[in-house]
């Protein structure tokens, strides 16, 4: 039986840089063994969070404990935490092996022990035919499992990925994605990637934390972040909803549970504005008083049953159920 994951947790960390506050007194425990996003726009103290889990950035304020103990003064090496990087930063002039064994080699092990495991990791990232090349004969997909290769072969018990899939084709990027998810369950560790893409979040994680001028907004799963969004930024910064302003105070909606008749009845009434083809879905917009917009989405279908067009004069509906009361 392998020992239990250790439990990663920030404990009011705060990170300075002279006197702009990127990260701003922040708690969180991160579930052990899962996937974690740390999603928010830039700016807003993602990679912040993520440098000083590593140890490549001090914590100005606070700690960061991994099983209860303060790894906040730790070098990276000695953290039980690795990263890989954006642009993968992989050593040109070393074989994909010598890159993978390259922390291994810092630490003093022999040559036979470090072959050994870096041949290990390339299978478990499928790259033991390509042990041989040059960084610089890879594919980007490729490089970038060499970069998890390498990040993994310390066995940390974190691994924090910052914007991993961001240098990547939408395409690959998708399939990445995967990979990545399929890899951390394999593997059982805890991963904390940084990302600015809500879809990428939504997919991958099994735990959501919303950060937004360096603190966070929300934390919660997948689904409790998209269904219940506390605050009027996580709701528009996540997707598919609409804030609305009501006399009682600000509540989101989901787009897909609004609906949209042809006649001026309903809840509000208003004028569409827009009308986007999504493919399985039409999104309507309709400006209503106060100089509001609400969406729609509308299934392909049911929109052609019954077309708008912008300048129609239109009813909107919903189920009161499915509004949610915003914080702030
Ligand atoms: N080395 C630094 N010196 C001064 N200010 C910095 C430094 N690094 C980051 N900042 C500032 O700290 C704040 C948070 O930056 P951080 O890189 O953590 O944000 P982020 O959410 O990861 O953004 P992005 O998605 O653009 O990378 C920003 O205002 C940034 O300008």
């Amino acid at each position: 039986m392998n020992a239990p994951i250790k439990e990663l947790e920030l404990v009011s960390v705060t990170k300075r840089y002279g006197a702009t506050v990127a990260v701003d007194a922040i708690n969180h425990r991160f579930q052990p063994g899962g996937y974690a996003c740390l999603l928010g726009p830039s700016g807003c103290g993602k990679s912040s969070t993520l440098r000083m889990i590593a140890g490549h950035e001090i914590v100005s304020e606070g700690s960061i404990l991994l099983g209860g103990a303060d790894i906040s003064d730790l070098p990276p090496a000695k953290r039980g935490t690795a990263m890989m990087f954006q642009n993968y930063a992989l050593f040109p002039h070393l074989s994909v092996a010598d890159n993978v064994a390259f922390s291994l080699k810092m630490r003093g092990d022999d040559k036979a022990d470090r072959l050994k495991k870096a041949g290990e990791m390339l299978e478990l990232v499928d790259l033991s035919a390509l042990s041989d090349r040059l960084p610089d004969q890879l594919s980007g997909g490729q490089q970038q499992r060499v970069a998890l290769a390498r990040a993994l072969i310390t066995r940390p018990q974190v691994l924090l990925l910052d914007e991993p899939l961001s240098a990547l084709d939408p395409f690959l990027r998708i399939r990445m994605r995967g990979e990545l998810r399929k890899l951390q369950r394999e593997l059982g560790i805890s991963f904390v990637h940084v990302t600015h893409g809500q879809d990428e979040a939504l997919a991958l994680a099994d735990e959501i934390v919303v950060m937004n001028n360096a603190i966070i907004e929300q934390a919660g799963t997948a689904r409790d972040v998209f269904n219940a969004p506390k605050t009027a930024f996580v709701a528009q910064f996540i997707g598919g909803h609409n804030v609305i302003a009501l006399p009682e105070g600000h509540y989101a909606i989901r787009t897909d549970a609004v609906g949209v008749l042809q006649s001026e009845t309903g809840k509000l009434q208003g004028n569409i504005s827009a009308v986007e083809y999504q493919g399985a879905h039409v999104s309507v917009s309709a400006r209503i008083a106060g100089d509001q917009e609400i969406s729609a989405l509308i299934p392909e279908g049911t929109f052609f049953d019954n077309p708008f067009n912008p300048g129609d004069q239109v009813g909107l509906i919903w189920d009161d159920a499915n509004l949610h009361k915003l914080t702030a």
